[in-house]
């Protein structure tokens, strides 16, 4: 018998490192790229996928021979596998790092890719053995009786109950194990589903729908701009009942999924145990289970945020990008990729269509979609018989305000009040106040770590850095000066909240920031009370304007626009639009009309001025024209390297070795400079911006600067690293 000439496999590791590694191939395996291995690594072992087969050995060189493998099937399946491959160059990361990011945790600590045995359960009684109004425990009892075989944990977790529910339940004795039943066998899909899930869609959502293209047609990108309260959501919805194959896999991202369990709800009323979920707060056991049933192919609709992107679906057939401008969509360390970007070329690999949908659509896509590549899709009247809101301005120079709010907007709450509705008070920052200053010697209290001032947070009687979480017990005197004119400046959701509760007592005030809802399950504590439709003001950050559906809600008030208006960003602008259009946006969107107070000091800016029409894509136009003449993206690709040390003097060195190398005909470089916050956790920031007219020259670049630094030994302490296609420039 002939020998088997030696077999070759490179292999990545989770690390930081841009390099792969060679092993032989042992006579008794076989493998293929996307392969989980077993390595010999140093003097321990590690876990590695493999890259490549049959690469030729190097010469000289005796190479170790693979351990074992974990699997007799690829953990990533081609195409997640070339997805990786294009986002580790287009973003200039170790191959190794990105890989791994599409394993579940305990995939990438070497664990098996199988479940623990999933414990079963069926209900001992029905929903009304529970008194009182525990809805998601009554819901789940009913959920079991519609399942008389009984239903898994993971089944239950992945359709929204959680650990905690099966517990109360099981200490009760109102549910008990069961044998299980095979996973084919689970309970169907279509007996969870509503008769009458939603609305029919209106005309103006049906001629939508019908612009989009179908899974049949293969790839295409519909940005579809629909204002807010248009109904995107419906659409969707009837977009994947009408289009989605029952076999196949449908992916929906979403900025936020703790902040709006609406809408899963919502998709469960259509699609029942298809949808399945994916997000932050799932623990590694629900990782494994959900990211094996997407590897295995079941048909599921995903609903998750930025990294489900990377799954490893085997039948995707179609993606939808909800709030597609949202910034969190953009990693912003490590491997900084764009989920929504990546969600694009993914959809390209994989020949299907993606729905990119916004009411504010990210200067990005807009442009993309008036330069042809996209198809643009308007929605432009609210759904229902609601109205789009009025917007108005109200100068708030020389005016007595009362804990940031003026007179004005105080009636106008109280009219609201008076009326039965609900009011929303938006403020951009969390805590009580941004800053503790003295009085008498102008001392304002500053990060020991960082260029930042600490945010006083009443509720805890602390003073935090919002950006290394540091933390001092607040004090009633300054501490440089001892006196007692010591006091709080400016307005946080803390001092709103304390000022309209003290205003308005009979009025329950909801204050929703990253603070409020950090206990699980506290946003849906909230929502209740608001969708209970009682009278009531939430007070609260960003976090409020991001795709919630309050019907009640008929004011919004804005205590002030001006922060973003004068930023070094250039991306500035156009998030500041974004964000007031989109809190704006959560006013009257049910019977009655709506409203939006927006306090200011510069009524006259253009910005403003302008938003008060509230048309978006007018606005986007303008946006679009000035990052034109400015040479800003989307007009030239852009790129940040980015280096931090112990001073800044060493960043500011290391990027000033780069700058030569970067300046080649056709890139344009800006600094180095120190980053806005210059020192933050005792790390000195520096940046240098490079910008091209040409992607690929940019790529390649950047890709040859890499290589360069890879080989060169850095002073001790200094680190750098890469941002394509920044979304913070500062
Ligand atoms: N065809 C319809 N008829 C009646 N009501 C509808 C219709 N379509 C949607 N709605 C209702 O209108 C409201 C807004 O719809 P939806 O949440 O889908 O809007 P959206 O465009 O996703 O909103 P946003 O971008 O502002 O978050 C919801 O309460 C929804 O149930
Ligand atoms: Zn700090």
């Amino acid at each position: 018998m002939k020998e088997r000439p030696p077999q070759t496999a490179r292999i990545a590791l989770n690390r930081p490192l841009r390099r792969l590694f060679d092993y032989l191939i042992p006579e008794n395996l076989q493998l293929e790229p996307g392969q989980r291995v077993n390595i010999p690594f140093g003097r321990q072992s590690a876990t590695g996928l493999v890259v490549e087969t049959g690469v030729r050995p190097p010469n000289g060189i005796t190479l170790k021979p693979v351990h074992s493998v974990y699997e007799s099937w690829p953990a990533l399946p081609n195409e997640t596998f070339q997805l990786l491959s294009w986002a580790s160059d287009y973003y200039q990361h170790p191959l190794g790092e990105c890989l791994f990011t599409a394993l579940p945790p305990a995939l990438r600590r070497g664990r098996p890719a199988s479940e623990k045995q999933d414990t079963w359960w069926k209900a001992a009684a029905g929903p009304e053995a529970l008194a009182g109004n525990a809805h998601r425990l009554k819901a789940l009892l009913a959920w079991l009786q519609r399942h008389p075989h009984g239903a898994s944990t993971s089944s239950l977790t992945a359709a929204g109950f959680t650990r905690e529910h099966i517990r109360t339940l099981q200490k009760r004795e109102l549910i008990e194990e069961t044998e299980a039943v095979s996973t084919k066998g689970e309970p169907g899909t279509t007996d969870t589903i509503s008769d009458h899930p939603g609305p029919v869609l209106s005309p103006a959502q049906q001629q939508a729908a019908n612009q989009i293209a179908s899974p049949r047609d293969g790839f295409s990108v519909s940005l579809l701009y629909g204002i807010t309260g248009s109904g995107k959501t419906e659409l969707y919805l009837h977009y994947l009942k009408q289009q989605l194959s029952a076999s196949a896999q449908a992916l929906v991202l979403v900025p936020e999924i703790n902040l709006t369990p609406q809408t899963v709800a919502r998709f469960q009323r259509y699609f029942g145990q298809r949808i399945v979920v994916w997000h932050s707060a799932l623990n590694d056991g629900e990782r494994l289970s959900t990211w094996l049933k997407i590897r295995n192919g079941e048909p599921v609709i995903l609903i998750g945020t930025r990294s489900a992107v990377l799954l490893p679906f085997t039948s995707l057939q179609t993606i939808i990008v909800d709030e597609e401008h949202d910034s969190s969509y953009k990693q912003g360390e490590g491997f900084r990729y764009s989920g929504r970007d990546m969600a694009v070329y993914r959809a390209h690999l994989n020949n299907c269509p993606v729905i990119l949908g916004s009411a504010t659509p990210s200067l990005e896509s807009y442009q993309n979609a008036l330069n042809g590549k996209y198809q643009l899709i308007r929605l432009e009247e609210r759904a229902g018989n609601a109205k789009p809101p009025s917007i108005s301005l109200l100068d708030i120079r020389s005016r007595p305000l009362e804990g940031g709010l003026s007179r004005p907007t105080i009636q106008a709450i109280e009219q609201c009040l008076n009326d039965g509705q609900q009011a929303l008070v938006f403020v951009n920052r969390r805590g009580f106040a941004p800053v503790m200053m003295c009085f008498d010697c102008g001392h304002m209290v500053e990060c020991p770590r960082c260029d930042t001032r600490l945010t006083y947070h009443r509720r805890d009687r602390a003073m935090r850095c919002h950006h290394c979480d540091y933390q001092t017990a607040a004090t009633e005197h300054c501490p440089k000066c001892q006196s007692d004119a010591f006091k709080p400046v400016g307005q946080g959701t803390e001092r709103t909240e304390d000022i309209l509760a003290s205003t308005f007592p009979d009025t329950p005030v909801v204050r929703v920031d990253r603070d409020s809802t950090q206990r699980k399950g506290s946003i849906q504590g909230i929502l209740k009370k608001v969708n209970s439709g009682e009278p009531c003001i939430l007070v609260g950050t960003q976090m409020l304007a991001k795709g919630h559906d309050f019907p009640n809600v008929t004011l919004v008030v804005v205590v002030n626009a001006d922060g973003g208006l004068f930023s070094v960003d250039f991306r500035a602008p156009e998030q500041l639009i974004q964000t007031l259009l989109q809190v704006s946006g959560r006013a009257g969107r049910g019977e009655k009309s709506g409203q939006v107070l927006v306090q200011t000091c510069h009524s006259d800016h253009p910005i403003l001025k302008s938003l008060r029409q509230g048309h978006y894509l007018t606005l986007a136009d303008q946006l679009l024209t000035e990052r034109e003449a400015g040479g800003f993206p989307p007009f030239r690709a852009m790129a940040i390297f980015r280096a931090e040390a112990d001073t800044m003097a060493k960043s500011l060195e290391l990027l000033d070795r780069i700058k030569p190398q970067a300046s080649v005909p056709g890139i344009e470089t800006w600094g180095p400079l120190p980053a806005m916050i210059a020192r933050r956790a005792d790390r000195h920031r520096a940046q240098l911006v490079l910008c091209c007219d040409n992607r690929k020259r940019l790529n390649h670049v950047l890709s040859h600067l890499c290589q360069n630094l890879d080989q060169q030994k850095l002073p001790s302490g200094v680190k750098w690293m890469i941002d394509v296609d920044p979304q913070e420039t500062g």
